[in-house]
């Protein structure tokens, strides 16, 4: 008989791979700009730009401390990771081609882990 998923465990495969996806991530060549939030000494006006700061630590945090509800609100994080990015650098900067690469590899593992139907 084909054991039927109880939803414990499809939420459990999902923690699982959003932890995968995440150290895939934090060791990718164009992670650096994301390690750590954005210093706001160093970039001044960052804090006043963009609403809501994110990073790698901060979404890793969040998923070790189980305050991820869902497997959206976890790629809900990323996107406004990689959307901070775009508001704040230049499309053609270091930074901005980081953002545009890692987001490009985040939403490729993303379909591999969870294909869209
Ligand atoms: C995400 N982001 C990172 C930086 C940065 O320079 N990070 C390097 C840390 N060593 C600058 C602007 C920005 O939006």
């Amino acid at each position: 008989v084909v054991p039927v998923m109880q939803p414990v465990q499809k939420e459990q495969k999902d923690l699982q791979s959003c932890k995968s996806i995440i150290s895939e991530l934090e060791v990718h060549e164009d992670a650096w700009p994301f390690l750590l939030p954005v210093n706001t000494r160093q970039f001044p006006t960052y804090k006043k730009i963009i609403k809501k700061p994110m990073d790698l630590s901060a979404i890793k945090k969040k998923l070790d401390d189980n305050l991820y509800k869902t497997r959206e609100e976890y790629c809900e994080d990323l996107r406004l990771m990689f959307n901070n990015c775009e508001t704040f650098n230049e499309d053609d900067s270091p930074v901005g081609k980081a953002g545009h690469n890692l987001r490009s590899f985040f939403e490729t593992k993303w379909n591999e882990h969870f294909p869209p139907t």
